[in-house]
């Protein structure tokens, strides 16, 4: 994925920001895979590691409950998180119950970021077997905690230029 800021020009806005990693832990490996991921790009991007914390979901139906929490997160009067990246792997199974989990997670997350207007990275694999998963998780497909991860870094670049556009 190519950056539509320059990556190599000014980043002061990502050192100081807060960022909120959520990881649905329902296969604790496909998340722990992810999550490297993810913690790899904000590293090599200055976002500072004491400013990322990492909280894990039981499963993909409960991340956005945890992200409108974590969006809610308020410090002097501000959004406490100026990034959340959502993580996990949902593996279609016998029945319909794959399609209301991630359509749940999928429309839960959008709506934390439309509401709080803080950047909601969408990175849980939706997938119909282990091995498309693990394509996903650092496979032949990539990774997708750092697609989601760098959508959201672009993303806080994007905000920032709205926020602070002059005529
Ligand atoms: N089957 C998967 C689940 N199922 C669990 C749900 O996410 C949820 O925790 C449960 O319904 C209780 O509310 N979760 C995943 O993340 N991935 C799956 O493949
Ligand atoms: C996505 C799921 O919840 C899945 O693991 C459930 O499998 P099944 O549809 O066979 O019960």
């Amino acid at each position: 994925m190519e950056f539509k800021f320059d990556k190599n020009g000014n980043r002061d806005f990502l050192v100081k920001a807060k960022v909120a990693i959520i990881v649905g832990y329902f296969y604790q490996n496909i998340g722990d895979k992810l999550l490297s991921a993810a913690q790899e790009t904000l590293a090599r991007y200055g976002i500072n590691v004491n400013n990322i914390n990492v909280f894990y979901a039981p499963g993909a139906f409960e991340i956005p409950l945890l992200a409108k929490k974590l969006a809610s997160q308020q410090l002097s009067g501000k959004n406490l998180y100026d990034g959340i990246v959502a993580l996990g792997a949902v593996i279609n199974g016998e029945t319909t119950h794959f399609e209301f989990i991630c359509n749940e997670c999928a429309r839960g997350v959008a709506d934390v970021s439309y509401q709080y207007e803080i950047p909601t990275a969408f990175g849980i694999l939706t997938t119909n077997n282990m091995e498309q998963t693990i394509g996903r998780a650092g496979g032949y497909k990539g990774n997708k905690g750092e697609e989601a991860t760098m959508a959201m870094i672009e993303m806080l670049y994007l905000m920032q230029q709205v926020d602070t556009q002059t005529f």
